[in-house]
């Protein structure tokens, strides 16, 4: 998943895009890039690494001019984790465009061929994002204007929709112009817009989430809407339009269940609440398959799913500890490009408490259960605590399919629950007793937010694809990005000019 950011302001925006960009950090540690213009010149800092690492403020804060702007956070889908591939991307024609994007385009490598065969333009990098920039830009060339209009820009959002499959959402800046921020027709990713009053006039951010926005002082206008585009000019005035012919919410359900902040709302529905809903359905299902449970404490794998934890607790009145300590100083671990660093941040982030876990019953609560890298990591550390039994529970179900939206899960066969019954899963993760939440669960506990939202990218639990790839699009694809093939990727990879 990334994060993205589009800001247009009376005042210099980099740190505010700095600011706003920590603030989305959990959504991309790779890589961060902010560019900003004065309205008659770009300047553009993108470096690997976490937002704190990559922006000094002299050598690059101060360089970062004008009162508008873009900015990113990296979690790689595509391509490789190299600089040359961090975010935002741009290209000069027509008019200057930068632009930055969540999601992950399923049709880029057709595109890629397309772009050149018939617009004779260049992609340098296996990025699926540089070619969707491309294709924007290709779609705003085609109208020939002299100074781009709002018209154009709802056009060529409509060009996009029309040729690139897959999720994106999207802010993209036109140099001396404006912003635009638009979503693909599904609405997989989110991304939602603000506004600040201020004595010099009204400034607006776009961003991923709405804790972006909350956090720098502006005030929610609302969620932009699945294939809906918003163009900010540079003076800011507001343009809003349905460029989509079939719109319809088919946002991603692991939004509510990992990647979004907890205190964002997305699509109306508070990610909290939805988490609480998570832990209260997954304690009624313990209440009906499990009547006579021995569980002594119920205990978090923290982050993310203490809220859906602690829910379930109460609603089972089992007593909630923490049992384990998070070091504050080690990123999300499921976001991390390899499996070996992957495994072995698991033990440097969370230490068990052993008096907490020693001679009792134990149910530990995540909230997936993906590659099986926290929960076997984490089982063991329990029984080596002295826990006499350990019982685990997930706040989503079984994971057994392939992402191909935006979150890095290209193989299925790296998945633990792939092509397992569960008690099969129970084994590898070596746990007495395993209870996954029900599909149907996981799905109210965001619609009970919104009703409006009835229908999910839930392709990682039922191998259905919104967009409808074939089996052929699913092997290249394992073959791409399977965690194997990326190191080779990496040293492939365009230098960054
Ligand atoms: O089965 P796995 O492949 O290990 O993936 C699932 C785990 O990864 C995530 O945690 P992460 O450490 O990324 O972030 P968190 O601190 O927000 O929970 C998620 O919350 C699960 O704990
Ligand atoms: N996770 C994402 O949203 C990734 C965006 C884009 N596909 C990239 O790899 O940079
Ligand atoms: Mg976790």
């Amino acid at each position: 998943m990334c994060g993205i950011i589009g800001i247009v302001s009376h005042n210099a925006v980099s740190q505010e895009l700095y600011d706003g960009l920590t603030v989305l950090q959990h959504r991309g540690q790779d890589a961060a890039g902010i560019v900003t213009s004065d309205g008659r010149h770009l300047s553009l800092r993108r470096k690997n690494g976490l937002v704190k690492d990559a922006f000094r403020t002299s050598s690059h804060m101060r360089k970062l001019k004008g009162n508008m702007g873009i900015g990113h956070v990296r979690y790689p889908t595509a391509g490789s984790s190299s600089q040359a591939e961090a975010q935002p991307f741009y290209v000069n024609s027509p008019y200057g465009i930068s632009l930055a994007h969540n999601g992950n385009l399923t049709n880029s490598t057709d595109l890629k061929q397309e772009l050149f065969d018939a617009d004779r333009r260049h992609i340098n990098t296996e990025s699926d994002s540089e070619v969707l920039l491309n294709v924007f830009a290709q779609e705003l060339h085609r109208l020939n204007s002299y100074r781009v209009t709002p018209d154009d820009i709802f056009e060529a959002v409509a060009g996009v929709h029309k040729r690139c499959t897959g999720a994106y959402s999207v802010v993209a800046m036109i140099t001396r112009d404006g912003i635009v921020g638009f979503r693909d027709p599904n609405g997989i990713r989110p991304l939602i817009y603000g506004s600040r009053k201020t004595e010099q006039g009204t400034d607006y951010m776009i961003a991923s989430e709405s804790t972006a926005l909350v956090t720098q002082g502006y005030t929610i206008e609302r969620d932009i809407e699945p294939g809906e585009a918003i163009y900010i000019t540079a003076d800011g005035k507001v343009h809003a339009k349905q460029c989509a012919t079939d719109p319809k919410y088919v946002t991603c359900l692991f939004e509510y269940v990992y990647f979004a902040r907890p205190d964002s709302v997305m699509d109306n529905v508070f990610v909290h609440k939805a988490r609480m809903r998570m832990g209260h359905k997954l304690a009624e299902k313990v209440q009906n398959e499990w009547k006579d449970h021995d569980i002594d404490v119920i205990i978090p794998i923290p982050d993310t799913s203490r809220t859906s934890a602690l829910e379930m607790a109460m609603t089972l009145g089992v007593s909630y500890r923490e049992g384990f300590i998070k070091n504050r100083y080690i990123g999300r671990t499921f976001i991390m490009p390899g499996q070996k660093e992957r495994k072995k941040s698991v033990r440097q982030k969370l230490n068990p408490i052993d008096l907490e876990f020693k001679g009792k019953n134990v149910m530990l609560v995540d909230d997936s259960i993906v590659r099986g890298t926290t929960s076997k990591e984490i089982v063991q550390m329990v029984r080596d605590s002295g826990a006499k039994n350990v019982y685990f529970a997930s706040a989503s179900p079984p994971v057994r399919y392939p992402n191909i939206y935006g979150i890095d899960m290209p193989a299925a066969s790296e998945l633990v629950a792939h092509d397992r019954t569960i008690s099969e899963i129970a084994d590898e993760l070596g746990v007495d007793k395993l209870i996954y939440q029900d599909l149907k669960d996981l799905e109210d506990s965001v619609t009970e937010g919104n009703d409006k939202l009835t229908e999910f990218d839930n392709s990682v639990f039922t191998g259905k694809y919104i967009t409808g790839e074939d089996n052929a699009y699913f092997e290249a694809l394992q073959i791409r990005r399977a965690d194997a093939s990326k190191q080779k990727k990496v040293k492939r990879s365009a230098v960054d000019l």
